[in-house]
């Protein structure tokens, strides 16, 4: 048995014990996992030094406080989201428990990049611990570094529950001909289809959180100098090995001088004269990496920088100008610090433009008119948008975090997280009385029949709104006691405006004695009152 079909095997094993149902346990683990980059902190660093050149402290603001923040929520959201959510019924089913029960799926499937390894991989097992799954997590052979701190999981975590997978393609490709509940990988997109692929095999469904090309229009009606700022930031951070990062710039010839200079300018401020030896600036992963962003320069005239060593796989923070939409660096996402911009007439024009292309997983707009904002919402379709910035929708739990077509399929963060890697069980209990209710839908299947299954199936209850009828109704009982002696109460339900006050005289004979006293409660709700006689 292969080292990857033995890891799965354990993981499965330990998943059928059911020790990972109870809630107490997933808080358990995740708590460990938080252990896991509290105490290893310092491993950690060093690693993605190594890897990326990443500092210790950007270490901490891009990879940690995230996971960190993951974490938290999820052990204080926990009971809620894994709790049974009641839903709306129709009178066919008003007295049944009609609930969706979340649901462990068994063992997923991690499979993780190197460009944030620690953010992408553990932020998905996150949710897979979460929702009680056992995990086999293969971080990233390129980042080989982060991969070994990895190995150390299981000293924190269930060794048998949460199993640690190194190794490089023949490893992953092992990996994915055994058999999973999920796939969850992050990685490009030709990879993803092979991910994909592996998995029809024994439908196992996947999330794929890929990349792609994300554009970013600048309007000409807009503060030029706190865009490109922004830009800046989101496109060398890390060196643009970001798969959020704004890939190129789509903008108007008039403003193309001022946003170079611009950029020029917040390159300067934010990583010196002399990005090389500046501290907070990355290098490139490898070298087949460092030659292949290299490459994409050929052919387009250099704005800024463009210079590169490949000893060091430094590149230089770099803009292209008046660059053609057929050019080499437009053909693939370029995965680095190289920033194209393409002229265009106007706002109609980019929207044309990304149309033209395969969706995105982030698309950028800065603009200072909320209708060109607007329209370009309405117009285009991304995995997310954001107006006047870029990435920080990423730090946002509450928002679902993945691409749409060819940057991906599926979603996490939060309770995202969660509930993707959860069965959404729909769940309904029937007692086994009152079947005369069910009469209806037995043959013969009568016209009469059919005209009540319309009003039994058709009207959705509101739930929330029969209770505050019946607290209504209470209360005007009580306020009827009190002041005139009235006998007793029932409410007549009119969901939605429909009348359905003949159903409800015929199967309540109290009402139908009743004298309606009372119609002013609420849309949708009365209350009959019978008066003592
Ligand atoms: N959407 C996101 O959240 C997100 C996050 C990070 C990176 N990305 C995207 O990931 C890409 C960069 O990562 P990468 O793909 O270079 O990472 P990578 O080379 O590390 O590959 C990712 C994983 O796929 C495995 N793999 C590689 N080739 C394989 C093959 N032929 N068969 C089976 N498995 C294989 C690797 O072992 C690795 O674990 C970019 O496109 C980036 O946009 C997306
Ligand atoms: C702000 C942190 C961004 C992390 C993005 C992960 C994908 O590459």
């Amino acid at each position: 048995m292969s080292r990857e079909q033995l890891a799965v095997q354990k993981a499965r094993e330990a998943f059928l014990t059911g020790i990972s149902k109870p809630l107490e346990y997933r808080i358990k683990q995740l708590k460990n996992l938080k252990r896991f980059i509290t105490e290893r902190a310092t491993d950690i660093s060093e690693a993605l030094r190594k890897d990326l050149y990443k500092s210790e402290n950007a270490t901490q603001m891009f990879e940690i406080i995230g996971l960190e923040g993951e974490i938290n929520l999820a052990v204080s959201k926990l009971a809620e989201w894994a709790a049974p959510r009641p839903v709306n019924k129709n009178l066919l089913t008003i007295s049944d428990d009609v609930y969706i029960q979340p649901e462990p799926l068994g063992v997923v499937l991690v499979i993780g990049a190197w460009n944030y390894p620690i953010a992408v991989t553990l932020q998905p097992l996150v949710g897979a611990i979460a929702a009680g799954n056992a995990a086999v997590v293969k971080p990233s052979e390129v980042s080989s570094h982060t991969a070994k701190v990895m190995e150390l999981l299981p000293h924190y975590l269930d060794p048998e529950m949460y199993q640690v997978v190194t190794g490089g393609v023949p490893e992953t490709q092992e990996l994915l001909k055994q058999r999973f509940d999920h796939i969850f990988y992050t990685g490009n997109s030709t990879v993803g289809k092979l991910v994909m692929e592996a998995a029809a095999h024994h439908l196992t469904p996947v999330t794929l959180e890929l990349g792609g090309k994300s554009p970013c229009y600048i309007d000409k009606n807009c503060d030029i100098r706190i865009a490109c700022r922004r830009i800046t930031w989101g496109k060398y951070m890390n060196c643009g090995q970001t798969c959020i990062a704004p890939d190129y710039i789509l903008c108007e010839s008039s403003i193309q001088d001022q946003v170079i200079n611009e950029i020029q300018k917040c390159i300067q401020e934010f990583y010196t004269n002399d990005p090389k030896s500046f501290a907070d600036y990355g290098r490139i992963i490898n070298q087949r990496h460092f030659k292949r962003i290299m490459a994409l320069i050929e052919g387009s005239s250099v704005a800024i920088g463009g210079d590169g060593d490949e000893s060091e796989c430094y590149i230089a923070p770099t803009v292209l100008r008046d660059v053609k939409s057929g050019s080499k660096v437009m053909q693939e996402e370029i995965f680095g610090p190289i920033l194209p911009i393409i002229t265009v007439n106007g706002l109609k024009e980019a929207i044309q433009f990304i149309n033209e292309r395969e969706k995105p997983l982030a698309l950028y707009i800065f603009s200072s008119s909320s209708k060109v904002i607007k329209q370009m919402i309405s117009e285009t379709s991304s995995g997310a948008l954001l107006a006047n910035d870029c990435l920080v929708h990423f730090t946002i739990s509450d928002l679902p975090f993945g691409g749409v077509g060819n940057s991906g399929t599926g979603r996490y963060h939060g309770k995202y997280g969660f509930d993707q890697l959860s069965h959404l069980r729909s769940c309904l209990i029937k007692k086994l009385n009152m079947e005369g209710v069910n009469r209806i839908r037995y043959p013969p299947h009568t016209t009469e029949k059919l005209r009540w299954a319309r009003v039994f199936l058709l009207k959705q209850v509101n739930l929330a709104r029969w209770r505050q009828m019946a607290q209504v109704a209470l209360l005007a009982a009580l306020a009827a006691f009190v002041v005139k002696g009235y006998k007793g109460t029932c409410i007549r339900p009119e969901p939605d405006g429909t009348d359905i006050t003949d159903w409800f005289m015929q199967s309540h004979d109290v009402c139908s004695q009743s004298q309606v006293i009372h119609t002013s409660v609420q849309k949708g709700a009365c209350v009959v009152m019978q008066r003592y006689k």
